[in-house]
């Protein structure tokens, strides 16, 4: 099911709690590490009782016997969605995703392939991968898929390329979504709420194109209007 999530990056409870009360009904979220840092598991628990769902999005990213135990304990928060570094390799994913069997718990795990705030450019000079940004995603995304993980965190960019080698139901949950009267700002690998609907992409992840507008509901309903084509 396609949707878009609005990322929550807010420095604390009341500007987020703020920023929701604009939303009659229950939308799809996702919490960070900004607000997460700044006031712990709870905010998690008290925005899912308030009928949202949540992409809990603390990027993983350690030796495997500390994502399995870290994982845990997020299973324990029962969000919709959960991610993990694919550069922390195939063991530590398979060990994410033993904590979910062993814990009886099925969120989306996903993982992030190369942020979409990275190019080629830098990958090739500051991480000294020696391969194209596309052949390096395809391969983290297939590392992904081949541990059990649900999908992977892209650019709608490398959308396609994703769907053709590892199928429809691999989830691509793509950030960097730019509609066209807004900045880039950090973001390098951007395209359009429709674009992004043309590229294949199941969810856009959006945040300052939303929660710095003048009217955050309306700049919502726009980007879901352009997004899902209805
Ligand atoms: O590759 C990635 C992974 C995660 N993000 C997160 O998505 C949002 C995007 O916010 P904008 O304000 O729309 O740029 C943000 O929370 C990032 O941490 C990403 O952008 N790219």
């Amino acid at each position: 099911m396609k949707d878009v999530i609005v990322a929550l990056d807010f420095k604390n409870r009341k500007e987020t709690m703020a920023f929701l009360e604009g939303f009659k009904e229950g939308i799809y979220v996702k919490i960070g590490m900004e607000l997460f840092y700044s006031e712990g598991p709870e905010i998690v628990r008290e925005i899912r009782k308030m009928g949202h769902k949540v992409f809990l999005d603390l990027k993983l990213h350690d030796i495997p016997n500390t994502v399995k135990s870290a994982m845990k304990s997020i299973l324990r928060l029962d969000a919709d969605m959960v991610n993990l570094h694919a550069s922390g390799g195939s063991v530590m994913m398979e060990e994410a995703m033993n904590a979910c069997r062993e814990e009886g718990k099925k969120p989306l795990v996903i993982a992030v392939t190369q942020l979409t705030s990275t190019t080629e450019e830098l990958m090739q000079s500051e991480l000294l991968i020696d391969r194209s940004l596309t052949e390096t995603v395809l391969s983290y995304a297939e590392n992904a898929k081949k541990a059990g993980l649900s999908g992977v965190v892209c650019s709608a960019l490398e959308v396609p390329v994703i769907k053709e080698h590892l199928g429809e139901g691999f989830i691509t949950v793509t950030p960097g979504i730019r509609p066209l009267d807004s900045v880039a700002g950090d973001q390098k690998r951007i395209v359009t709420p429709a674009r992004a609907r043309e590229l294949g992409s199941d969810y856009i992840v959006v945040g300052r194109p939303i929660t710095r507008a003048e009217d955050p509901e309306k700049a919502y309903k726009e980007i879901k209007k352009e997004f899902l084509g209805v």
